[in-house]
């Protein structure tokens, strides 16, 4: 259902303020940040501490979150595979709108299948837009220890079907920008980590 594409007849419609323009504006570049990892591997903690750290520093964020995306824009999807390509396949776009106002989009996504990731790479990389995906590695067993939503338990009770590392599988990045042991690091460490490389590509550079 969902690549199918539907709409034809329409053409793209330009401005006459660019990207560029936008970014001067909000004196500021653009990136989506992608966290990937297995649900309770820590991509919205980490997420919600780098976003208070890039505000410190005076760069604007905006998170994209499972659970609060899926609670509204995506609330018409599950978790079939299906489901879940079509959930990355809008997010990948939703995130390149704000990278194309300016804004730094950090996504929190489990985004188990590495095809979906590719895409939305695709995506930006096509329009010239920065993507770095981070790995927030964390073993399943770890994470099915800190169990923050109980939603482990319920999936090895049977509970809840097609969970990501116990009943649904979950590829991890080959080739990421950026890997986050979380259990093996601390929170700041991982900001840190995150900040640094933010640095090395200049995305932190004011325009
Ligand atoms: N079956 C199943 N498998 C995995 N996760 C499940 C499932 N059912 C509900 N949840 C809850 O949904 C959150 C994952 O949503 P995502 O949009 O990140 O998933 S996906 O990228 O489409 O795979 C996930 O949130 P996180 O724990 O933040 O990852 C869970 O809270
Ligand atoms: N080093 C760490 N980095 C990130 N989270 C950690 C770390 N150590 C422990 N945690 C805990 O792990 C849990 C991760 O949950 P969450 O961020 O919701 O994961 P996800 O968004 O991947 O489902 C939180 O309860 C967090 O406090």
């Amino acid at each position: 259902m969902t690549t199918e594409v539907k709409a034809t007849n329409v053409v793209w419609h330009d401005g006459e303020v660019s990207r560029t323009d936008r970014y001067r504006i909000l004196g500021q570049k653009g990136a989506t940040l992608w966290f990937t990892g297995l649900s309770g591997s820590g991509k919205s903690t980490v997420a919600v501490a780098l976003e208070k750290e890039l505000a410190k520093r005076g760069r604007l964020c905006y998170r994209l979150d499972g659970d609060n995306i899926r609670l509204g824009i995506n609330k018409n999807l599950g978790f079939s595979a299906e489901d879940r390509t079509e959930n990355i396949r809008r997010i990948g776009e939703i995130a390149k709108l704000f990278v194309d106002t300016g804004v730094l989009a950090l996504t929190s996504f489990i985004s188990p299948y590495r095809a979906d990731r590719d895409s939305a790479r695709a995506l930006h990389e096509q329009a010239g837009m920065e993507f770095i995906e981070v790995y927030v590695d964390c073993p399943l067993g770890e994470a099915e220890k800190r169990d923050p939503k109980g939603l482990y338990k319920k999936a090895r009770a049977g509970e809840i079907k097609n969970f990501t590392g116990i009943s649904d599988p979950y590829e991890a990045p080959e080739q990421p920008e950026l890997v986050l042991k979380t259990a093996e690091m601390s929170l700041d460490e991982e900001v840190a980590a995150v900040i640094a490389l933010l640095e090395k590509r200049g995305i932190l550079l004011a325009v």
